[in-house]
């Protein structure tokens, strides 16, 4: 990577403001999935050790430039303190007199969580003047937020503007993996896009087909490319804008010599309901009043066959419902193909196809699973993500 990371400066003593991305799901108050929290230990952890004074900063939901109660981070600093096995300080407010008051009391090594920097409404419109007041707080930017990555967000991007601008661990590790995937892959490389829209997924299509040697469809949107192969899908999803677009990517495919995999059978349902009646059909044969939610056995095993002879997948977006008992089989055999997968490098894409990963207990076996959802969906685009932009070159 060509930007700076923690390892190139000396962080001895110096007040580090250290952009995380801790938002994470919340139940009855409490933190009910810590990956990103853990995700953010290695930076936190290199930073406490060599002597900084460390000043986190999150996001938390989208309270909109407003106090809203549940949105505060105090519980995830609970969680925070209890994986590193030591007391996080914790401020109601995110800059200002007391915050610096606070900050003036820590020892090296202390760790601080800021109150969420959403609560201010210069957050999202990257105002200078609040970028400024964060800055004050510190002498060192560490960015480790990949999940956040995508927004330029005052305390994403505008702070770096103020202060020497680094990445973190995480971060570093983020891009090396996503950028190594996207630049230089072992091959075969293969895509599995899945989800709901094609609308979401169409430049992340169009810049994988430019680099992979497999592309897989499945999810919703497997339908609109059903539909551009000619056959009827019923009720299941279907963006007829899209159906041109989707036949072109087809096209494109075989001209660059791309083999495009798409469900050769499906679950069908009469209702969007885990007591509906099902079956599985042949795709070219989905009747006219039933909705597929889910990729068929058939294509299961074709997409596993090819998952297990890649060197290199990666995987957004879900196969079929995988909320729902009754079509999670088709993203269940997928993240298996994938944690069988010996000799291939697995990439995880964050967002759903996390979730499940996760849901189906095959989080281990992956070789990386990102935590960026949208962040790491744009880097896939091939979009520049402002918040690694706004760092210092090396
Ligand atoms: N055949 C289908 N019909 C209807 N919905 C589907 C189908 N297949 C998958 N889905 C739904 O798609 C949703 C996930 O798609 P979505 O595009 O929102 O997320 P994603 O691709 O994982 O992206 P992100 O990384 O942003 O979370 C899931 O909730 C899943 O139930
Ligand atoms: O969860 C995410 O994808 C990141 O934390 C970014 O959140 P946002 O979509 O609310 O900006």
């Amino acid at each position: 990577m060509n930007k700076k990371s923690v390892r190139d400066i000396e962080v001895n003593g110096k007040r580090v403001f250290c952009r995380v991305d801790f938002n994470v799901p919340m139940k009855d108050g409490a933190v009910s999935d810590d990956t990103r929290i853990r995700a953010a230990l290695p930076t936190i952890q290199f930073l406490t050790e060599k002597g900084a004074k460390v000043i986190l900063a999150s996001h938390l939901g989208r309270p909109k430039g407003e106090v809203v109660e549940e949105m505060r981070l105090t519980a995830v600093a609970g969680r925070l303190s209890e994986l590193l096995g030591k007391e996080v300080h914790k401020t109601d407010e995110a800059y200002g007199d007391s915050v610096k008051q606070k900050i003036e009391e820590l020892n090296q090594g202390d760790v601080l969580l800021l109150e969420n920097v959403r609560f201010y409404p210069g957050e999202e419109k990257n105002d200078s003047e609040l970028a400024k007041s964060f800055a004050e707080l510190a002498d060192i930017y560490v960015n480790d937020a990949f999940g956040a990555a995508h927004r330029a967000h005052a305390s994403t991007e505008g702070i770096a503007n103020y202060l020497p601008a680094v990445s973190g661990l995480l971060m570093e590790k983020e891009l090396e993996v996503l950028g190594k995937a996207l630049s230089n892959p072992d091959r075969p490389f293969t895509a599995i896009i899945g989800g709901a829209k094609v609308k979401d997924k169409i430049g992340v299509i169009e810049n994988l087909l430019e680099k992979v040697d497999n592309l897989i469809i499945g999810g919703g949107l497997a339908y609109t490319f059903v539909k551009a192969q000619g056959h009827e899908v019923g009720k299941s999803l279907l963006e007829e804008d899209k159906v041109d677009l989707a036949r072109s990517f087809m096209e494109k495919a075989k001209e660059k010599g791309v083999k495009f995999y798409m469900p050769v059978d499906a679950v069908v349902a009469d209702d969007f309901s885990n007591d509906a009646n099902t079956k599985v059909v042949a795709i070219d044969s989905i009747p006219f009043d039933w909705e597929a939610l889910d990729i068929g056995p058939e294509t299961s095993k074709l997409y596993s066959d090819v998952i297990a002879n890649s060197k290199l997948v990666i995987w957004n977006g879900p196969m079929g419902v995988f909320e729902l008992e009754a079509f999670a089989n088709g993203t269940k055999s997928v993240a298996q193909a994938l944690a069988n997968a010996e000799n291939t490098y697995t990439v995880i894409g964050g967002g759903d196809s996390a979730a499940a990963v996760e849901k189906f207990n095959y989080a281990e076996k992956m070789d990386h699973i990102s935590t960026g959802g949208g962040a790491s969906l744009e880097f896939m685009e091939g979009k520049a993500l402002p918040g690694v932009v706004a760092l210092n070159d090396r």
